[in-house]
């Protein structure tokens, strides 16, 4: 057994508490024993006792979309939108990429989350065993699939090999905190029947669906052109949302989709600054959440973005659907907290309590320098956390109990070294 008593100078618990002033959080193996506030009551003996009294404890922030070893192709594609990006950019360079290449891309993405404050995140990806290796290895938690195209019967047969024998071979490892979902990339790679494939294999398993829908207009033209039914509708028509789903990006949707996605509880991973700099749009969230839809915020690859900061994704949410609506009230900073932690933990399928710092929750754990010129002063700590902090501030991160990042120094990570290889990858890549 293993216990962490930290001390700091401020508590988010979760949108709806906050302590502002100092107090403790006991760590014991990986959940939440106690928090309370002021000075710890019980014996420190055994404790490995960490000092922060000038740190705010926030719980772990949660990224719900991403394709993490896209890291090596930050940069690689600018200012083009989705369909061009993919198919003339993305898919060519991707071809290149080997096992090797995923495992030190992963790890990049692990270390660049890990120093923004990022706790769990969501993967759909390739050569996923050698991804979550490295997802191990980090000692993030993470929700990995293995990105599944159906457009040949060949790629279509080793989606679904390659799915089955990663969730045999990873969900629920990690001590837990890895877990494996499906990931059909989208209705336009993976036609109707492979879709229903899919969502048998989901039921087979007993695992979730990760899936990109109504990304952009032409997504949605393409779709009702061919079945003549929204991606949404579509998706549901071909028994995908009989399963728990996760569905990326969501930017195009109907007052009939929402509905559609309310009475099947499919969740959604919101992606602000991918859906900006692809042009695809905006996503209508206010009007999602306010039907009850949980909806989560993602960062998407890092060639979209094109970075891993899930600060930028609050603030963005937190002010964009502002604008749009002419509202200022519309979405406001503990809404956005709250989609950047505890509804992205429910988004993707995290155990009950997760993205907070409740006692029994999962110890998931970010600490923020109160010291930073722009958290001065404190009129609301949440309002700072949303509106005026940035990735610089995370000093220390906890995954299950463990320190992943201390005083701003990566504890399982050689950094160097991940550095060294990434960049030897990308030199090939672009060759
Ligand atoms: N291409 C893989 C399977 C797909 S993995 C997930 C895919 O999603 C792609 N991707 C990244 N961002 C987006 C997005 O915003 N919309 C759609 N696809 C994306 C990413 O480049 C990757 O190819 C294969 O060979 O089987
Ligand atoms: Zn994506």
């Amino acid at each position: 057994m293993s216990q962490t008593l930290l001390e700091v100078g401020a508590i988010v618990k979760s949108a709806r508490e906050v302590w502002d002033g100092p107090g403790y959080i006991v760590l014991q193996d990986d959940v939440i024993e106690d928090i309370g506030r002021g000075e710890y009551p019980g014996s420190r003996a055994g404790m490995t006792v960490v000092k922060r009294p000038h740190r705010v404890a926030i719980p772990g922030l949660v990224n719900t979309h991403g394709h993490a070893a896209m890291t090596l192709l930050r940069g690689a594609g600018d200012d083009l939108p989705l369909m061009t990006w993919l198919t003339e950019r993305v898919f060519p360079m991707e071809a290149k990429l080997t096992e090797d290449a995923i495992y030190w891309g992963t790890l990049l993405a692990c270390w660049e989350m890990i120093r923004s404050g990022t706790t769990c995140f969501t993967d759909m990806y390739m050569s996923m065993h050698k991804a979550a290796a490295a997802v191990e290895e980090s000692g993030m938690r993470a929700v990995l699939s293995w990105g599944m195209v159906g457009l040949d019967e060949t790629s279509a047969r080793s989606g679904i090999r390659n799915s089955e024998s990663f969730v045999g071979a990873w969900h629920r490892q990690a001590g837990g905190r890895i877990t494996v979902t499906l990931g059909p990339h989208a209705p336009y790679t993976c036609p109707p029947d492979y879709l229903q494939q899919v969502a048998e294999l989901a039921g087979r398993l007993a695992v979730p669906i990760q899936i990109h829908l109504s990304e952009t207009r032409t997504e949605v033209d393409d779709c009702l052109r061919l079945y003549n039914r929204t991606p949404i509708a579509h998706a549901a028509s071909c028994g995908l949302f009989e399963h728990p789903v996760l569905a990326a990006h969501c930017v195009h949707v109907t007052d009939e989709d929402i509905e559609i996605m309310r009475a099947n509880d499919v969740h959604v991973a919101h992606n602000p600054q991918s859906n900006l700099k692809l042009a695809s749009g905006i996503a209508p969230v206010p009007s999602m959440t306010q039907a009850g839809l949980i909806v989560g915020l993602g960062t998407d690859g890092a060639a979209s973005n094109n970075n891993l900061d899930m600060f930028e994704e609050l603030r963005l949410a937190a002010t964009l659907h502002k604008a749009v609506a002419f509202d200022a009230s519309i979405l406001p900073a503990a809404q956005a907290f709250q989609m950047a932690t505890e509804d992205g933990a429910k988004a993707v399928f995290l155990p009950a309590g997760s993205g907070t710092l409740e006692k029994g929750a999962a110890a998931d754990v970010t600490l923020l320098d109160l010291r930073s010129p722009h958290l001065i002063p404190t009129h609301s700590l949440l309002s700072n956390v949303v509106y005026a902090a940035g990735a610089d501030d995370v000093t220390d991160v906890f995954v299950a109990g463990r320190a992943l990042l201390s005083n701003r120094e990566p504890q399982t990570i050689d950094t160097e070294r991940v550095e060294y290889e990434a960049r030897r990858i990308a030199q090939a890549l672009s060759q």
